[in-house]
């Protein structure tokens, strides 16, 4: 079984250059196939969710290819298809993109039901809402749905709840149905910003993108283009946060630093210094830390996807932090795990209740999705002994190269095979 093994590492130190947007380039993959000309991508992580979309396309005719300088070149001229195996398309988050991209087009899409990471309870009522309004019908099978439509009108939709991937599938519809269409308490996301930015180097008429309300006026047909990818706030926030878990001095370079400008405020508040320059943040910490709270929200707010590196972050400040998750509030998996480690945090409705400055032990843990996984990589750097950190696949649904990025840092870190490794610490898991 393969697993991450960390071993305790005090004051990391380094430089990290961000890598391009997971939750962005997801969107703009699709987006890609609303013209039939190429478009060109930089910046697309190669992640396990990018292999899966390659892979899913060579399905139904559509060329996906990366070059050696990493630059992705996204071809549709050829789709033949538009029914994707499930299997594939269920084990990730967004092939729902496809529907919303290849619609207006094809009037057909057949697609597996969303994966990603499980927080119990992830529903896309909205997205089905958005594209029934549109004109679209759903039809729901065992493993996979069909959403059909004649044609596609421009309507006015208001969101129920706020929802990144709502907002950026029904813009991705709304592109190419006729008329207008008016989206009321949109997601403000940068990568629902990049996205209509990509959508509008096509050809599209997107206008409002990053405030609540969008406007997307429909054309008939869009065009190649060349477009860079955000960088990635979620990572650039989990290795600021790592610098204050160890102490030490960590930079992250070619990141937005207005992206990140709530994790920053937190930082500050529980006594880490941040620098900030135009395209880069340093976080340095050597002294104790602070508790304090965080409120998990939609962008601009605390973002979920920083929670699980802040809760470990809480573990080693002084005295009692919260985390009152408003996004998921199901998005604790990583607090069991904790935990084993020697934790001290107690979840109830929503809110988790943590102890401060307790010593971490290493234990067997495992990650059930990318951030905990991420938590569970902090939390080993500062525990005495060696943590062994289970379910590596889902840190590399976000992370191109985990080990090697934590161990540019400083980090004994590395990738083993547990079953040989550690077989009484499998065996007493197992158990
Ligand atoms: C690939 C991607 O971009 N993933 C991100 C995206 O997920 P994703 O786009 O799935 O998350 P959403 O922004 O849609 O979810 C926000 C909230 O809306 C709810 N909701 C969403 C859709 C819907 O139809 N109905 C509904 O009730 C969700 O349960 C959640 O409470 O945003 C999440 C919230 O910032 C992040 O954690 C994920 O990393
Ligand atoms: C929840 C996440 O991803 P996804 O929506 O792709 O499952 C994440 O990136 O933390």
């Amino acid at each position: 079984m393969e697993a991450i093994r960390v071993d305790f590492s005090q004051q990391i130190n380094g430089t990290i250059q961000v890598p391009g947007s997971k939750n962005s380039a997801l969107a703009l993959l699709a987006a890609a196939c609303l013209t039939d000309e190429a478009v060109t991508l930089t910046g697309i992580p190669n992640i396990a969710d990018f292999r899966v979309i390659c892979k899913m396309g060579e399905d139904i005719g559509l060329k996906i290819n990366r070059d050696i300088s990493g630059i992705v070149y996204v071809n549709p001229e050829d789709i033949h298809s538009t029914e994707f195996d499930p299997i594939k398309s269920s084990s990730f988050r967004t092939a729902y993109y496809f529907v919303g991209a290849l619609i207006a087009k094809y009037g057909k899409v057949t697609v597996g039901y969303p994966g990603g990471d499980d927080f119990v309870s992830r529903p896309i009522d909205q997205h089905i809402k958005a594209l029934e309004m549109l004109g679209a019908s759903f039809s729901f099978y065992e493993n996979y749905y069909t959403v059909e439509a004649n044609e596609l009108k421009g309507a006015t939709i208001y969101f129920d709840k706020i929802t990144s991937g709502g907002t950026i599938n029904a813009m991705l519809a709304a592109v190419r149905a006729k008329g207008m269409t008016v989206l009321l308490n949109a997601a403000r996301d940068p990568e629902v910003i990049d996205t209509a930015i990509l959508l509008n180097k096509m050809g599209a008429k997107v206008t409002g993108a990053g405030t609540d309300t969008i406007r997307i006026s429909g054309v008939e047909r869009l065009n190649g283009c060349t477009h860079q990818v955000i960088p990635d706030r979620l990572i650039a926030g989990a290795f600021l946060i790592a610098a204050g878990v160890t102490g030490g001095k960590v930079t992250v370079t070619d990141v937005i630093p207005e992206h990140l400008k709530s994790c920053i405020a937190k930082m500050r508040e529980v006594g880490i210094q941040i620098d900030i320059s135009d395209s880069s943040v340093t976080a340095s910490s050597n002294g104790p830390l602070k508790a304090s709270r965080i409120r998990t929200g939609m962008y601009p707010a605390f973002p979920t996807d920083l929670q699980q590196p802040m809760t470990t972050l809480f573990t080693q400040a002084q005295g009692k932090s919260i985390v009152s998750e408003k996004v998921y509030p199901n998005r604790f998996n990583h607090v069991g795990q904790l935990r084993k480690m020697g934790a001290d945090i107690k979840v109830r409705s929503g809110v988790a209740f943590i102890k401060g400055a307790t010593e971490l032990k290493g234990a067997v843990v495992s990650a059930s999705d990318i951030r905990a996984g991420i938590s569970l990589i902090l939390a080993g750097m500062v525990a005495k002994g060696q943590t062994y950190i289970t379910g590596v696949e889902h840190i590399e649904r976000g992370y191109e190269d985990v080990v090697a990025a934590f161990q540019s840092l400083g980090v004994t870190i590395d990738k083993v095979d547990l079953s040989k490794e550690r077989h009484d610490l499998l065996l007493e898991e197992i158990q």
